[in-house]
């Protein structure tokens, strides 16, 4: 089976969600004319890291949100692994993703697990503790965002079922560009999967962002990567090369859990 996906690579108008919807229209109006099965937008996309007005600009629910994507899934009859917003809820604001198919359904709703203090997330955001797992296009998927990556046992959470695609949706700053290549070839390794990255560009007051969103497949090569522009990353994913590489080098079942600490 053939997954076909595009990821937004954009800049991000700092805490403005309307500016960063009327965007990602005129990105999801300038899709190839090709079938796209998957649209992957970046974290936070819809008010970038404008923490300390979350009061203000944080979306209520994830309501206006989710009623944006699911109208563009619909639309443009794609599934939608939709970054991540500042979702406003009664215990805190949260960093969400939300998965959306093209019937304009949400599939998965993931809170991001492991927040990052360097950009003051721990100030401004509550964490999740679910499972960023789910279907989509009929394969076995996971999502997980940005700094999540620096836990491989994590994402091995998610990967010990078979799952065969992992998103990852960032706001990664430029001057850690090399960690965030070198973190999304080893997950793509280390489980035998897709990765499918989507980062920002652009700057706000205090990063600059570094795109090089990137597909490696299960092999660890890199299938496309994009450079540090405004851009849109178009691959084709052929799915069962996960089961080959699985059966070339069967670590699933050459895992020894039971000597492992965790
Ligand atoms: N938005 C993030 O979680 C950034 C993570 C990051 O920059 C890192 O180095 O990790």
């Amino acid at each position: 089976m053939i997954l076909s996906v595009a990821l937004l690579q954009i800049d991000i108008t700092f805490g403005d969600p309307v500016a960063n919807e009327e965007k990602v229209e005129r990105k999801f109006a300038s899709l190839k004319e090709k079938k796209v099965d998957v649209v992957v937008l970046p974290e936070l996309w819809t008010t970038g890291y404008d923490l300390t007005r979350l009061e203000e600009i944080a979306d209520s629910n994830g309501e206006r949100s989710l009623s944006f994507l699911s109208r563009l899934a619909q639309k443009y009859d794609v599934h939608l692994v939709a970054g991540s917003v500042a979702k406003r809820t009664e215990r805190g604001v949260t960093n969400s993703m939300f998965v959306i198919n093209s019937n304009g359904e949400l599939v998965k709703e993931y809170a991001k697990a492991h927040l990052f203090r360097l950009m003051e997330e721990e100030k401004h955001l509550v964490e999740g503790s679910e499972n960023g797992i789910f279907e989509l296009a009929g394969i076995k998927s996971a999502g997980v965002i940005c700094y999540d990556i620096r836990f491989p046992e994590w994402i091995r959470t998610h990967m010990l079922d078979n799952t065969k695609v992992l998103y990852v949706v960032a706001e990664w700053p430029a001057k850690r560009i090399d960690h965030w290549k070198a973190l999304l070839i080893s997950r793509a390794i280390e489980n035998q999967c897709y990765v499918v990255a989507c980062n920002r560009v652009g700057a706000d007051p205090n990063n600059q962002f570094g795109g090089h969103s990137m597909i490696v497949g299960p092999w660890g090569e890199i299938l496309e990567e994009a450079d540090d522009e405004e851009t849109i990353l178009y691959s084709e994913l052929d799915v069962e090369q996960v089961d080959d590489v699985r059966q070339r080098i069967p670590i699933f079942s050459d895992r020894r859990p039971d000597i492992y600490r965790y």
